[in-house]
C-alpha cells in the first residue's frame, strides 16, 4: 500500500470510506471566536464525539498535537486568509510541504475562492504544491469555492470541483447544491472523494435536524463526507452534535 493510500485511509474510514472532518481553521479569517478560542478544549470535544479528521493550521496543530492520536486524519491548511488584511482576497501560503511532513499530517489543504480576483496566483501555488506533494505521496485537498453569486449552483460547483481534479488534487472540498440528484453531476464529473463544506451558523435554524438532513442528502448525492465547522464549534454541546453527525454519516 502506498503512503498516499495509508494517509487516505486515515481520512476516509469504514467500509463506506467516509469522512467526518471538523474544520477548526477559522481563526486567521474570523478571529479567535468563542468555540475555537481554546484549541485544546474544542479538539477534546470533537474527538470525544467521534470526528475522524481535523482541518487545522500549523500553529493550531502545534497547540493540540499531544491530543491527536495517530489514527486521526489530520489535514493541514498550508495557506490562510488573513481576515484583518484588506489585501486578503485569496489565501496566502503559510507552510511548506516540509512542515506538513514533519508534522506527520495526512493531507495538505489549499482553498481557491472564485470571483474574488487573484485566482491565478493561488492556482499557481496550488499547482506547485500538488507537484511537490506527488513526490512524497502526500494527498492534496483542494477547497474549490464557486463565485458568491453561484455559491450553491450545481453547474458552478461541478466546474470548480472539476478544475481541482484537473489540477491534480486528491480530495475536493466544496459546497452542496441542496439537491442530491443535481449533486450527482458534480460527483460524476469529478470522480474524487468530495467533502462538503458547512457554512455559517445561522441563528434560529434547527441546527441538529438541518445538519443531520444535510448529511443524509450528501450521502445520497454521492459525496464522501462533510467538513462542518461553525455549526459544531459554536454549538452548546459540540461533542453530542458530532456524535449524531457520525451516526448519520455511517448509517448505511
Ligand atoms: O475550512 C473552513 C471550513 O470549511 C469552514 O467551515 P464552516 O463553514 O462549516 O464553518
Amino acid at each position: 500500500m502506498s503512503g498516499k493510500e495509508r494517509r487516505m485511509q486515515r481520512i476516509f474510514i469504514g467500509p463506506q470510506r467516509r469522512c467526518l472532518m471538523t474544520p477548526l481553521d477559522h481563526a486567521p479569517w474570523l478571529g479567535p471566536l468563542q468555540g475555537i478560542h481554546q484549541p485544546k478544549e474544542i479538539v477534546q470535544k470533537v474527538l470525544a464525539g467521534g470526528t475522524n479528521a481535523l482541518l487545522v493550521t500549523p500553529g493550531f496543530l502545534k497547540q493540540v498535537a499531544s491530543l491527536v492520536s495517530p489514527e486521526i486524519g489530520t489535514v493541514l491548511r498550508v495557506s490562510i486568509v488573513a481576515g484583518p488584511s484588506a489585501e486578503a482576497i485569496q489565501e496566502t501560503p503559510a507552510a511548506t510541504l516540509e512542515t506538513a511532513l514533519r508534522m506527520d499530517v495526512d493531507a495538505v489543504a489549499v482553498s481557491i475562492f472564485f470571483g474574488r480576483g487573484g485566482e491565478s496566483g493561488i492556482m499557481r501555488w496550488m499547482s506547485e504544491l500538488i507537484e511537490s506533494a506527488y513526490k512524497y505521496d502526500m494527498p492534496v485537498l483542494a477547497e474549490m469555492m464557486p463565485a458568491a453569486d453561484k455559491f450553491y449552483q450545481a453547474d458552478a460547483i461541478a466546474h470548480v470541483a472539476r478544475l481541482g481534479m484537473e489540477l491534480g488534487a486528491d480530495i475536493i472540498k466544496t459546497n452542496y447544491c441542496g439537491d442530491p440528484v443535481a449533486f450527482r453531476q458534480v460527483v460524476d464529473a469529478v470522480r474524487l472523494p468530495i467533502i462538503i463544506a458547512g457554512g455559517e451558523n445561522k441563528k434560529g435554524e434547527d441546527k441538529v435536524e438541518g445538519t443531520i438532513n444535510l448529511i443524509k442528502e450528501i450521502v445520497a448525492g454521492g459525496a464522501s463526507g462533510v467538513a462542518i465547522g461553525r455549526k459544531v464549534w459554536q454549538d452548546d454541546d459540540p461533542e453530542a452534535l458530532v456524535r449524531k453527525m457520525k451516526e448519520a454519516l455511517f448509517l448505511e
